[in-house]
């Protein structure tokens, strides 16, 4: 029916600017882990326990971390993949009195983190998410926190954007009259086709130290030539490398770009078949073949941190090619 009345169809708002589309933010699983999504299809999980990311995917859904099978996300034991954080010591450090009780690579993987909230960049392209631990943090590991009687404030920040993930830490020590001694690292396991395909670039004539071998722990040099680290056995070497970034390559195509930030180590570690098959949490048995771990860090020595001063440090994952 045709009516006298009939309200005009409003004026199209195209032409009126309106807000881009944000990312998502949101908390699965209970409220124990926190999804990020972007506009345009990339995404990360973030586990509060341990402020692990346990996943990254491009924008076609790819996965760009490896993530046992046997990995316990429950909050029982630390993550074996993802992106666990090490602090405040690196593996044991049983001739360091402050840390020589800890567990192997310290308690913030085994601790609840809180999350602090979300900020998206300026370009509104990215998602910034930030994890709260201290002294006083009710899900900080126990046993832990009785062993490393300091006041400390870490925030950890996970940024998402669509080429690249940042992991970035302030440690704070908030107490003027204990200074405390820290080690920092990010545990990243990339996820690869082939370990055997796999070339890494930026640790040329770089120092290590090689934790593998019968007179290890023992102090070596990368040749210079060739230019790269190839991976064909049980490797665990810590690089101080002069270059700031490392590039992971498989079958001569770049695939990540591993920058520091005021992180002036770099670990390369691989289990290889006997020690992947001795780990519980390590399956399938053969996914060695589908990870390297590329750990920059802080873990050379100490990083003495005063009352009131802070340690930073960062990643930034780019993928390329
Ligand atoms: O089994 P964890 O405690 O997660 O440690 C895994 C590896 O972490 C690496 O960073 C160390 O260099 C290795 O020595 C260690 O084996």
């Amino acid at each position: 029916m045709d009516r006298a009345n009939k309200p005009k169809t409003l004026p199209k708002l195209s032409s009126t600017p309106g807000l881009p589309p944000q990312p998502t933010v949101t908390f699965t699983d209970d409220n124990s882990r926190l999804r990020a999504d972007l506009p345009t299809g990339e995404s990360i999980e973030v586990l509060l326990y341990g402020a692990t990311v346990i996943s990254w995917k491009d924008a076609t859904g790819d996965e760009k971390l490896w993530l046992s099978e046997a990995a316990k996300l429950d909050g029982s034991k630390a993550v074996r993949g993802g992106i666990p954080l090490v602090f405040p010591v690196f593996g044991t450090a049983p001739d360091h009195p402050q840390t020589k009780d800890l567990p192997q690579h310290g308690f913030a993987r085994t601790s609840r983190w809180e999350f602090l909230g979300k900020s998206t960049s300026e370009s509104m392209v990215g998602v910034k998410l930030d994890f709260g631990l201290s002294s006083a943090t009710p899900g900080l590991d126990p046993k832990a926190a009785a062993l490393w009687p300091f006041k400390f404030n870490l925030i950890y920040s996970v940024t998402l954007n669509p080429e690249s993930l940042t992991t970035s830490i302030v440690a704070t020590n908030d107490d003027a009259a204990a200074p405390f001694d820290c080690q920092v690292l990010m545990h990243t396991y990339l996820r690869v086709k082939d370990i055997t395909a796999v070339e890494i670039t930026g640790l040329a004539s770089a120092p290590y130290t090689d934790k593998v071998g019968p007179s290890a722990p023992s102090t070596k040099t990368q040749p210079a030539t060739p230019p790269t680290l190839t991976i064909t056995g049980e490797t665990d070497r810590v690089y101080t490398p002069t270059e700031d970034a490392v590039t992971v390559s498989e079958a001569g195509q770049p695939r990540f770009r591993v920058t520091r930030d005021n992180l002036a180590n770099v670990v390369v570690w691989n289990p290889w078949a006997d020690k992947a098959a001795a780990m519980a949490d390590f399956k399938p048995d053969d996914g060695y073949k589908n990870m390297v771990c590329v750990e920059p860090g802080a873990v050379g020595g100490w990083q003495a941190v005063e009352g009131g001063d802070a340690f930073e440090g960062a990643q930034t994952i780019k993928l390329v090619g």
